[in-house]
């Protein structure tokens, strides 16, 4: 489905009414359109993580380039000058070549262009482009181009929008003046142009529709009558506050003052030396306030109960990191806390039980089932059930009935894009590789989401091996589930030949679930994402080599990214970046340690 870009944003009612675009444009170059790169910076935080940021430039030298890809930040660049293959190649992210369309040599230089994506555009007036005027498109018959690299630009608008792309089939379209009312960008036009191009169908391109709550084929609102009610009030709730930037200011107050981001993006020196293989980033998730990524969630979550008028959390936990996370914000924020856990997580997790109850929480345990994660949910959502107008049930993983997988992902977001950043600062480019564990799959797909869309980031999930995918105890959800509802959504899960539900084992507890966040499911199912399954010992040794080597002690979870990337950076070489998201810090996983590694430790 083609793509729309608009261009030459200035104002943040118009940069909204672009929200729903495949991109949005920032002009750098002399222009009635110009904006600086503070202008651009915050007119950006207003875009969704889908829409690509691209600055068009004119002959600018590569230091501006480089400084507004990093402070925007920008996921790429369009150049509509003379710049050279040289600077072409010394751009971190993707380049759009732009070309004006005069006549067939025009057409033979755009096909020699090295750049990502070609732009075709009428010849400026007065600058390079924006002219409003349309070129001969008949030009760009006999091209020798393939349109999955075609922009198409030039005196677009809702009358011939149409006609442009059933006669060149590009990839995107591009417009400015077509959305324009007197020189001013115009909200309306921008949105009825969108509609034009993507009509019906606009949900299909990334192959998602989150408004309605599917990832693909995956996700959805699988969940009784009883609780209808509430999940669309979330939904609509959410909706809001995605885009009140007041919501979004105090979330974002929230996780400087008191989690402490940003968090570093370490270089691990001696980890790099060992492995010999590519440099090796970590992604500190485990020098949070609680000691893991998902406050991140926790945080954003509460403040919108507060928004809804809900002073009670109900909560579900496996490790308990969710459900300390959870006691803490509810402490900060005086809200009364109920927390799931199931009786074996509470064995295996006292301290946090601990940690709980001293943060005023009460910690309910589960004994049916296997008495973990999965019985923990099944509690929480009975209880929210029960209690639905006046608690809000607050999801720890990117799990449940829409909105939560989106909204989860979202406030989880924050791991990947601070990534995205401080790598471009410190390498001047994207990774190879990067790699979460998966369990639920929050601190993954919050990691994943801002590289989604870089084709050349291979991404890697690792999933709990347990004791072998061949035996009966394992976590591995995507190796070897199938598909079917749990917990709200449409997943891939551990079940029988009946549909029931089989227990999960991995020796770390906030990967022992039988299930996976729908997202994963779309993101393996269209070979975006590569998952990979860890056993129980491979863990447990990564959790020594971490902890002598960098002086750092991951969670269990955390442990599984580090055992697959050793095996992944077996093959890479020492240009190769490659990082890993520590989710969390190994205090909680003492006692396990104590345990199984006496005689190594
Ligand atoms: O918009 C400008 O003023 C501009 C100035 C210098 C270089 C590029 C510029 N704009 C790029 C674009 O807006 C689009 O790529 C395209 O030219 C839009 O064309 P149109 O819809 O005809 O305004």
């Amino acid at each position: 489905m083609t793509k729309v870009k608009i261009c030459g944003l200035q104002e943040i009612e118009h940069v909204r009414a672009a929200s729903e675009a495949g991109a949005a444009g920032f002009v750098f170059a002399p222009s009635r359109r110009k904006v600086s790169i503070e202008q651009a910076a915050r007119l950006a935080t207003e875009l969704p993580d889908s829409v690509e940021k691209i600055g068009v430039f004119v002959n600018a030298d590569l230091d501006e380039i480089l400084e507004a890809i990093q402070k925007v930040p920008l996921t790429m660049v369009q150049l509509h000058g003379d710049e050279t293959d040289d600077l072409i190649r010394s751009i971190p992210v993707k380049v759009i070549q732009a070309f004006s369309i005069r006549d067939a040599d025009d057409v033979r230089k755009l096909e020699q262009s090295i750049a990502d994506y070609v732009l075709v555009d009428a010849p400026g007036i007065q600058h390079r482009g924006g002219s409003g005027r349309r070129f001969d498109w008949t030009l760009l018959e006999q091209a020798v181009i393939e349109p999955g690299r075609l922009i198409v630009a030039g005196g677009l608008d809702t009358g011939n929008v149409e006609a442009a792309i059933s006669s060149l089939a590009p990839y995107m379209v591009d417009v400015s003046s077509g959305v324009e009312t007197d020189g001013k960008k115009d909200a309306e036009k921008i949105k009825n142009f969108i509609k034009t191009v993507k009509g019906d169908s606009m949900q299909h391109t990334t192959g998602t529709k989150e408004e309605t709550g599917f990832f693909g084929r995956f996700g959805g609102q699988f969940v009784p009558e009883t609780l209808m009610r509430a999940v669309k009030e979330l939904e609509a709730a959410y909706a809001e506050a995605k885009e009140d930037s007041d919501f979004q200011a105090t979330y974002h107050h929230y996780l400087k003052e008191y989690v402490g981001r940003e968090q570093p993006l370490t270089f691990a020196a001696r980890l790099t030396e060992a492995w010999g293989g590519p440099k090796v980033y970590l992604k500190r998730e485990d020098l949070n306030h609680t000691g893991a990524h998902k406050i991140n969630n926790a945080i954003g979550q509460a403040l919108l109960a507060i928004r809804m008028g809900k002073r009670k959390i109900v909560a579900e936990t496996g490790a308990g990191q969710h459900g300390v996370a959870t006691a803490t914000i509810c402490a900060l924020l005086d809200l009364e806390c109920v927390i799931f856990m199931g009786e074996e997580d509470i064995r295996r997790q006292q301290l946090n039980v601990f940690r709980m109850k001293l943060l005023g929480a009460k910690v309910e345990s589960v004994t049916k089932g296997s008495a973990t994660l999965k019985d923990a949910v099944n509690e929480a959502l009975r209880y929210w059930v029960s209690n639905v107008g006046d608690t809000h049930y607050l999801i720890g993983s990117a799990l449940g009935p829409h909105p939560f997988p989106t909204m989860v992902r979202d406030f989880q977001s924050v791991i990947g894009k601070e990534t995205r950043k401080q790598i471009v600062e410190k390498e001047g480019r994207l990774p190879d590789v990067i790699l979460a564990c998966v369990g639920g799959g929050s601190n993954a797909i919050g990691m994943f989401h801002p590289f989604v869309n870089d084709e050349g980031v291979r991404l890697i999930g690792v999933e709990a091996a347990g004791e072998g995918v061949d035996t009966n105890r394992h976590a591995a959800t995507l190796t070897k589930g199938t598909e079917g509802v749990l917990h709200g959504a449409f997943m891939k899960l551990l079940q029988d030949d009946n549909g029931q539900v089989q227990e999960a084992h991995s020796i770390s507890a906030g990967l022992d679930y039988p299930g996976v966040g729908p997202e994963h499911v779309h993101l393996e199912d269209i070979g975006r994402v590569e998952y990979k399954a860890v056993t129980d010992d491979e863990a447990l040794a990564s959790v020594i080599t971490l902890s002598r080597l960098e002086g750092i002690i991951p969670a269990l979870e955390s442990a599984h990214a580090v055992a697959e990337a050793e095996k992944v950076a077996a093959a890479m070489g020492p240009e190769e970046i490659l990082v890993i998201c520590v989710s969390g810090r190994g205090d909680k996983d003492m006692a396990t340690y104590a345990e199984k590694l006496e005689g190594l430790a």
